[in-house]
């Protein structure tokens, strides 16, 4: 599978994946849950040209008592249940590359024995003496701020530094709405063949609209979750706003809100125009959101509607900043300044 998307924060991160890609040196991969982080991992090293495989660890699933078995392997009889020999992972990952995702959850007395495994390049199995030179590409990912747990004193600060030679951010799905054509295509693709039997839907302009405007808090594999089950339920009918109004049904207040947001760009709350209706029709939406959330978080979320007027304006404006201040009533100095606090890059800056 290839990271799909033309967006400018996607473009950027493949042109990092590449350029670090024949280097052995260690990556980490930042990014919230479900956003392609074991796709970075998978496509690192394809353009490494390492001989060996890419080998998976997740620090998270496997308990922690069992963690350091799985990575460096036993001796038949090192403890009870050890009934034979086995080899671990870093072994595995030899001449490939070994990916331990979600770092940040690796019990602390391990991160001190993998600083001397990156170190050292050695390895012994439990209950052996012996050492093992090995050869492996080390990938790791976290959706953690991973800083914030060395300030805890839950990470070590020099395993940090030694695993993030070069960072990759894999960005949220909210932030390359633009992909969401590519992945859609993506993700029918996998449909088509993974032997689930599902015919991937066609998806209407409408039913693309009301999928941008939800946030997607679990990012792609959320998306991919939601094709799935459009898939079943809309029994080959195309995917439009009604089945994403039923199959995302706690988030729909949002996507009518941005949905009446981005017509605002247009004209709907013109002054000059009749605005009874969707200013109705916002507060109902308001009234859901307060009844649904005990505490609901106002800064967030206007920011989370300042971030998407300006991405829909950017692209409205086809990423001309001078035009898109302009229809926001902002200093382009300003909308810039707020681009950088959003993470919103323009696909080619003209203004
Ligand atoms: N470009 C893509 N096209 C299709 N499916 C994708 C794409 N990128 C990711 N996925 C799918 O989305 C799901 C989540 O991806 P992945 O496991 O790489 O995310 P992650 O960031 O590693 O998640 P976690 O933080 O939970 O470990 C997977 O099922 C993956 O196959």
């Amino acid at each position: 599978m290839l990271i799909s998307g033309t967006s400018q924060c996607v473009q950027t991160l493949l042109t990092d994946i590449k350029s670090a890609a024949p280097y052995n040196v260690n990556v980490l991969a930042i990014g919230p849950t479900g956003s392609g982080k074991e796709l970075v991992a998978q496509t690192l090293h394809d353009y490494s040209n390492r001989r060996g495989k890419l080998v998976s660890v997740n620090c998270a699933a496997i308990p922690r008592d069992l963690l350091e078995a799985e990575l460096f392997g036993h001796e038949k009889g090192a403890f009870t249940g050890a009934a034979s020999r086995r080899i671990g992972r870093f072994e595995e990952a030899d001449g490939g590359t070994l990916f331990l995702d979600e770092i940040g959850d690796m019990p602390l007395e391990l991160q001190g024995k993998l600083l001397r495994i990156i170190e050292n390049k050695t390895v012994s199995r439990i209950g052996s003496n012996k050492e093992q030179i090995v050869n492996f590409r080390l990938v790791c990912a976290t959706n953690q701020n991973v800083q914030d747990k060395v300030r805890k004193g839950e990470f070590r600060e020099d395993l940090m530094f030694r695993i993030s030679v070069i960072v990759l951010n894999v960005p949220p799905l909210r932030d390359r709405m633009d992909d969401l054509p590519d992945l859609i295509r993506s993700i029918s693709n996998q449909l088509e063949v993974d032997g689930s039997g599902l015919t991937p839907p066609p998806v209407s302009e409408d039913g693309l609209a009301a999928m941008m405007a939800y946030h997607w808090p679990g990012n792609i594999r959320e998306l991919k979750n939601f094709f799935q089950r459009a898939a079943i339920l809309s029994k080959g009918v195309s995917i439009d706003s009604n089945v994403v109004r039923k199959l995302l049904p706690t988030e729909i207040d949002r996507t009518v809100e941005l949905t009446a947001f981005q017509g605002a760009i247009g004209q709907i709350y013109d002054t000059h125009s009749d605005a009874k209706t969707p200013a109705r029709e916002h507060e109902r939406s308001i009234q859901n959101l307060l009844e649904k959330n005990n505490v609901f978080c106002l800064k967030s979320h206007l920011d989370d509607q300042e971030a998407q007027f300006i991405r829909t304006t950017l692209r409205i404006e086809k990423n001309n900043t001078a035009s898109a201040a302009n229809r926001l009533a902002l200093k382009r100095t300003t909308l810039i300044a707020k681009m950088t606090k959003y993470g919103i890059k323009p696909q080619s800056e003209k203004g």
